[in-house]
């Protein structure tokens, strides 16, 4: 049960947008998929979305080919694709019956979902008339109305307040605990990180890094020795010539083993006296990130 894309290039012209991408997504699973402005994200998303004809390559769907008109799916754009002048109602309803629910169906799920992302006093407004994180929730509303297997989310979360943004989050928790898969695009990396169990990182349409993401954060091959920014211990760094970045939370120091941090905290330690506390990190998606897609 596997959303399955074997090197999948689009090319505009002389561009190669997306190039020879590979990936596979257990079905239930999320995946981010993640890059600079112009990786390509867009464009695979339209090549899922059947908006984009793929140049080469195959996508499939629990093994046979994958066609967007086959699969049902969810999509929550970017920019916000709703009539400005329609009631937001009515348009539910139109985009609902497009994906073939009858009108029990649809009301049903129109009334749960406004409920739901607390929202119901807006049923018979014009959607123009609603803020632009209001207009994000009835674009939410499109994208789950009809109870999609398979759902994607251009960044999320733009435009929402932090209350909104926490209710975002709790409905695409609920969504995972459905067993639904999940295609994730942001330039959040908590936020793929809190969510997403596999990325895709792209860098001018390649591929740069890509599968379970706790397998990438061993494979990346450092941790991070956070120490407290003081200055005699940036002092036995500077000294020893061991580099370091400053961080809100401490002085993070990149090694490779557990060795090597104890050797340096030991250094701190004989040449200071003491260490009050230290701590030994994973790294996180965001460093990831800045190696490959840098
Ligand atoms: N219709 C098009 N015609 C020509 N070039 C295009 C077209 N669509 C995208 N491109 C090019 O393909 C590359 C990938 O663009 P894409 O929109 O997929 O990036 P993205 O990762 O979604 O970026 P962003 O984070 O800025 O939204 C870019 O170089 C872009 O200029």
């Amino acid at each position: 049960m596997t959303l399955e894309v074997k090197q999948l290039s689009k090319s505009f012209g002389e561009t190669n947008a997306v190039n020879q991408l590979s990936l596979n997504l257990p079905t239930g699973r999320v995946l981010g998929l993640l890059g600079r402005n112009g990786a390509g994200k867009t464009t695979t998303i339209k090549m899922l979305l059947g908006l984009l004809t793929p140049t080469s390559g195959e996508m499939t769907w629990n093994g046979t080919t994958f066609h967007s008109s086959k699969v049902k799916i969810g999509y929550l754009p970017e920019e916000r694709g709703l009539y400005t002048k329609s009631k937001v109602v009515d348009q539910l309803r139109y985009f609902g019956k497009l994906e073939g629910m009858s009108q029990k169906e649809v009301d049903e799920a129109i009334t749960y979902w406004l409920e739901r992302l607390e929202i119901p006093h807006y049923r018979h407004k014009k959607a123009g008339e609603l803020s632009k994180g209001n207009q994000q929730k009835i674009q939410l509303i499109v994208t789950l109305l009809h109870n999609p297997e398979l759902i994607i989310l251009d960044e999320p979360f733009s435009g929402l307040d932090p209350v909104n943004a926490e209710l975002m989050a709790s409905i695409i928790t609920e969504e995972i605990n459905k067993g639904k898969t999940i295609v994730l695009s942001s330039h959040r990396m908590d936020q793929v990180e809190a969510f997403c169990e596999y990325v895709c990182i792209l860098k001018n349409g390649d591929v740069v890094a890509e599968g379970n993401l706790n397998k990438l954060k061993e494979e990346y091959g450092y941790r991070n020795l956070i120490v407290e920014d003081t200055e005699p211990i940036k002092s036995v760094l500077n000294t020893n010539q061991i580099d370091f970045e400053r961080k809100q939370q401490g002085i993070y120091v990149k090694v490779k083993t557990e060795e090597e941090a104890f050797t340096i905290l030991n250094l701190i330690k004989s040449e200071t006296g003491s260490i009050r506390k230290f701590q030994l990190l994973e790294p996180t998606l965001n460093d990831i990130f800045i190696e490959r897609a840098r």
